[in-house]
């Protein structure tokens, strides 16, 4: 099944379900995000928010309902960086450009290495580099896939909470800047409402969309301000629901039952 997307999209998942074997991850999931918007994705553990992020990116099917990205590129960021650890830093970027005259390669690893600042770091190899180094040359390989959309993997949950905030002001610049369109997986609340346009919250498995929060808090945003931890409060609280309801057996056999059917 194809499914139209209008200008105002990126990314249009439209009823989209997602069987393991007996196992239903996604149930009818319907989400768009728009050119240039933030959108944040939280859920219980295991609700199948990776693998929404999969289906997005092409490397798996959906089991039902359509996706498209309208032919926009797409790079995807996880949270291991993974790296090569034989290469060095600027040899990383690199590989996302094998495409590119090796001249012109270099000069952009070096380009969008500044833009992540780590210029002069390009002749290191990632274990000379801290945890949050590493994590931007990983944002700095995917920009060189010269996507319009970014999916991101839970990227900075490894981090800590000096070097998070430090890297959320560095991808609040580049999404501005490269006007991306971001679909950002995370566990915590207030890395969503410190980034998000809008947070999306997906129920425990099978995962559905339960409720959308429009974030209309000015930029740039602090982790740690009063209007962040409000939202972020009124979040959790939903979220919390959703974690309690997670025993629903019922239910969840109905629906795989009739994503197969
Ligand atoms: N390739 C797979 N084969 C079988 N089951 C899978 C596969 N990938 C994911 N699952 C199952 O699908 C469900 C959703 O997994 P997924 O990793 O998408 O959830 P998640 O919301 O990203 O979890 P977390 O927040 O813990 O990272 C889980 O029950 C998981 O065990």
């Amino acid at each position: 099944m194809t499914v139209q997307v209008d200008r105002q999209e990126s990314v249009r998942l439209e009823g989209v379900s997602k069987l393991y074997g007996d196992l239903l991850a996604l149930d009818k999931v319907s989400l768009s995000v728009a050119p240039g918007e933030f959108v944040c994705l939280l859920g219980a553990s295991g609700c199948g928010k990776s693998t929404l992020l999969s289906l997005v990116a092409g490397l798996d099917q959906p089991s039902g309902g359509a996706i498209s990205t309208a032919g926009r590129r797409v790079a995807m960021m996880f949270q291991e960086p993974a790296l090569f650890p034989w290469l060095t830093v600027r040899a990383n970027v690199e590989m996302a450009m094998r495409a590119l005259p090796r001249r012109e390669r270099r000069a952009k690893a070096e380009e969008f290495l500044e833009m992540v600042h780590l210029g002069g770091f390009g002749p290191k190899r990632p274990h000379q580099l801290s945890g949050g180094m590493r994590q931007r040359v990983a944002l700095a390989r995917s920009l060189a896939q010269d996507a319009d959309v970014l999916l991101m993997d839970e990227p900075f949950g490894a981090l800590d909470a000096m070097t998070r905030d430090l890297l959320h002001d560095e991808l609040e610049r580049i999404w501005r800047e490269r006007k991306l369109s971001v679909l950002f997986v995370t566990h915590n609340v207030r890395e969503a409402v410190r980034l998000g346009d809008r947070v999306v919250l997906l129920s425990s498995r099978p995962g559905k969309v339960v409720e959308e929060f429009p974030v209309e808090l000015a930029r740039p945003r602090r982790t740690d301000s009063a209007e962040v931890a409000t939202l972020a409060a009124r979040i959790t609280d939903q979220l919390k629901r959703e974690v309690a309801r997670h025993g629903d057996v019922a239910h969840k056999t109905a629906a795989a039952q009739e994503v197969r059917s």
